[in-house]
């Protein structure tokens, strides 16, 4: 299966860890399984200079340590390498001249298959350096003036001597190179490590044949007398790993995937090659993954036959071009990435196992033709310079990071100077395990070309790779879980004192709900209208201040915790005969809504006189008059059965009694028909606020249920619509106490008696009414 993904990013999620990506989880990890560099990497001489290529400080020296307590170099104390370092002479196997050998490193590591003795397997270093010198072609005959192998790490230019983890002659073949390069890179790869090998060398100096081999060989079983590369050989041995490793994992869940990319860079220009029509692609550095690039082709595959299929496809769109040493030569460098995710857990748990991922980067370097005397054409020199600029850059970057170990100094390093180093952040001085193949000619008549390929290798071995397992385990996991708890917990532990988020919107919206909470049970416990007593003689008389300070503790309420609830004074409708409408702007009726119960009202009922209008107007808070819906009501039975309370606040008040002018009340002869429209305004408004808070539920901004405030304006509808139905026969009015909230029966008010100082029965009804529906609509706002 292949999927192709443009993003880069994206992908290194693994599909079976689902969004979880092993190198995004590592970033937050408080550790790692971290492999440092062997102290033996580390030279314990400094590089001769920053010049690229530029010979070792004594190329006729041999460096030894004082404690070297065998015939080997031993691991140097770098604080202690300049009065530990002492010089002599040469050893045996440097047959010409004593050369400048490289770090101790490579001989103290012990390598039975080289016949040094050792009993243990080498540790496997985080720098690897190896050479090859190429066969010699046919014709080619260069007698004495040839690089020579003089053993199984060292290798000799004319009179100098230079020594790598691992040298290789024309007696040595493609397999050879496998074992000592592929083998471990294989292994490494599935421990959890990211691995590269970089190829460097001449133009013809077997860089492309040495990684990948020829074309027809991609295709053969890797044989090993094959010419197939080792790039196709480590695929097919890590197939081979992965399927054993399958067979083997009884009682496991094992699961892999992987993934493969290929590019070049082309005069500082960076192309798809499983994609060509891709060009110029940008690099992105991204803090979690590292360096990708942008939109570049990821391609899945699943078997060996699957990746050589890429290869065969990436190489076959490389440019390539003649020079004086390569009738072939590649004209740009190529970077070839293949990762593996892996996750493993024992079948019957449900644990989350362990997971891992590995990225393998194999780079073939373009190659420099010094000696070319004449160029095929000005795309070529434009092409050459290319080669040549980002090859120095390359080489002042290994500069750079070789010197940086020694000196202790965290120079800027320069990896942006080109796309390669760019690219190559993570191979060179990052996290990965790295080896470097000098390839070189076997004609030494350039040898200033082979000299630099060497003393590239030779600087590359001082670099600190510092590799790390990408692996994400069980405990890792727990412990990422415990910490999100725990962060959870504090979270919330700020949230509810206060101390963070006060200038968050979220917090903000918290607080007010919780605000709107406190309201509204303080609105409950404020508005639960007191017992009425039917039988009661007392007379209740409504107080102006009453009124007023009622109006102000719901305002206060609501004001105190939600200003934006406050109401403005624009919107008061003010019906006549004590019909007034008193409805939230925002939040219970569109102000078509309103428009239209203000038309209904004014249309049906009549109008209060100016200074009446004045009054009432002044008995209610300007502040809340949007806010209430007053309609007209009459007294009815039904009014006993609600179990009225009163405020605690208007309890301790100074109850006056007040006068309302008896505009407010109207012929009992109007009643029905008023009480009855107003109740069907009361109605649609009932219907309009069950309207929106349905809407709000299903909003969900205002979560909260408002149904016994519903419950309570029906029960509040259907006193009205009992009064409708028996207020005309008895001619009643009421008085209206905000102490017992004792509506009594009155005899019929003279209409020349019209400013009686009781309140009559429509209003005080009609005051409850108001109370009822500040009540629906500060708590509708609370939900
Ligand atoms: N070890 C080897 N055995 C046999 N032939 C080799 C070996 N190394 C290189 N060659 C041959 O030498 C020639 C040049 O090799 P190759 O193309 O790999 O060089 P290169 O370093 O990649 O050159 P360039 O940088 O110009 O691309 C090829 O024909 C290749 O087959």
């Amino acid at each position: 299966m292949r999927t192709k993904s443009s993003n880069p990013a994206s992908t290194s999620e693994s599909r079976f860890l689902g969004n979880i990506s092993t190198s995004s989880l590592r970033n937050l990890l408080p550790r790692s399984i971290s492999t440092k560099p062997s102290k033996s990497i580390f030279s314990s001489r400094n590089p001769s200079s920053n010049a690229e290529n530029t010979p070792p400080l004594d190329p006729n020296v041999q460096t030894k340590y004082a404690d070297d307590d065998s015939s080997s170099a031993t691991k140097p104390v770098l604080s202690d390498l300049s009065k530990s370092r002492i010089t002599e002479v040469a050893p045996s196997d440097c047959q010409k001249q004593p050369s400048a050998t490289l770090d101790p490193p490579v001989k103290s590591e012990t390598d039975p298959s080289d016949g040094d003795g050792g009993v243990l397997p080498p540790p496997d270093p985080s720098v690897k350096v190896v050479a090859r010198i190429r066969p010699t072609k046919d014709g080619e005959n260069w007698g004495d003036r040839t690089v020579k192998k003089v053993s199984p790490r060292t290798l000799s230019v004319g009179d100098r001597t230079f020594s790598f983890d691992s040298v290789f002659d024309s007696k040595s073949g493609q397999e050879d190179v496998f074992q000592k390069v592929g083998v471990p890179l294989v292994k490494n790869a599935l421990a959890g490590y990211n691995t590269s090998i970089l190829s460097y060398g001449q133009s013809g100096s077997g860089k492309t044949y040495t990684l990948w081999g020829p074309p027809s060989a991609m295709v053969e079983d890797s044989r090993p007398d094959s010419c197939q590369g080792i790039v196709p050989r480590i695929f097919e041995m890590l197939f081979r790993e992965i399927q054993k490793e399958q067979e083997n994992s009884e009682g496991k869940q094992l699961n892999y995937q992987f993934r493969c990319s290929f590019l070049e860079i082309y005069n500082e220009q960076i192309g798809d090659l499983l994609d060509p029509t891709l060009r110029n692609l940008e690099i992105k550095d991204d803090p979690k993954n590292g360096v990708y690039v942008e939109n570049l082709t990821e391609e899945y595959v699943t078997s060996y036959e699957d990746v050589t299929q890429i290869l065969i496809k990436g190489l076959s769109s490389r440019k390539v071009g003649a020079t004086s040493m390569n009738s072939k030569s590649s004209r740009s460098h190529i970077v070839c990435t293949f990762i593996i995710e892996s996750w493993c857990k024992e079948t019957s748990s449900k644990c989350f196992g362990s997971s891992k991922t590995s990225r393998m980067s194999f780079i073939d370097l373009a190659g420099l033709d010094r000696n070319k005397v004449d160029d095929s054409g000005r795309q070529c020199a434009r092409e050459d310079k290319y080669v040549k600029k980002s090859l120095s850059r390359l080489g002042l970057l290994v500069n750079t990071l070789a010197k940086a170990p020694q000196t202790g100094k965290s120079e800027d390093v320069p990896y942006k100077a080109s796309c390669l180093t760019h690219l190559l952040q993570e191979s060179i001085g990052g996290n990965s395990k790295l080896t470097v193949i000098c390839a070189v000619s076997p004609d030494n008549k350039n040898d200033g070309e082979i000299l630099r390929t060497l003393r590239f290798g030779e600087r590359v071995k001082y670099i600190r790779n510092e590799p790390v397992i990408n692996e994400i385990t069980e405990d890792d996991v727990n412990g990422l879980t415990d910490q999100i708890r725990q962060l959870k917990e504090e979270l919330i532990r700020a949230k509810s004192s206060g101390s963070v988020g006060s200038n968050n919107g979220y917090f903000q919206g918290r607080n007010v709900r919780e605000s709107l909470n406190q309201l509204r049970v303080s609105l409950n416990r404020s508005l639960i209208l007191p017992h009425i007593d039917n039988d009661s003689d007392e007379e209740v008389n409504v107080d102006e201040d009453d009124v007023r300070e009622l109006h102000q503790q719901l305002l206060q309420n609501s004001s105190e915790d939600v200003r934006d609830y406050s109401v403005s004074r624009d919107s008061v409708q003010f019906g006549g005969s004590c019909d007034t409408d008193l409805a939230s702007e925002d939040d219970f009726h569109s102000s078509e809504e309103k428009e239209l119960d203000l038309k209904e009202s004014q249309d049906e009922l009549p109008l209060p006189s100016k200074d009446n209008f004045e009054l009432a107007d002044k008995a209610i808070n300007p502040a809340i008059k949007s806010g209430v819906s007053i309609s007209l009501c009459c007294q009815s039975p039904f009014l006993q059965d609600p179990t009225l309370s009163e405020s605690p606040k208007l309890r301790n008040a100074q109850r006056k009694s007040v006068t309302f002018s008896s505009i407010c009340s109207v012929s009992q002869n109007n009643i029905p028909d008023n009480s009855k429209l107003k109740s069907d305004v009361l109605r649609q408004s009932l219907n309009q606020s069950e309207h929106t808070q349905s809407s709000l539920r299903s909003s969900k901004i205002f979560p909260g249920p408002t149904e016994s405030l519903a419950a309570s304006l029906q029960r509040g509808l259907q006193i009205i619509d009992h009064h409708q139905q028996n207020s005309a026969p008895s001619k009643s009015s009421v008085s209206f106490s905000f102490e017992h909230l004792t509506l009594k029966p009155r005899p019929e008010v003279d209409k020349a008696n019209s400013s009686a100082q009781t309140i009559p029965e429509n209003t005080a009804i009609h005051r409850w009414t108001i109370c009822l529906f500040t009540l629906c609509i500060l708590q509708k706002k609370s939900v």
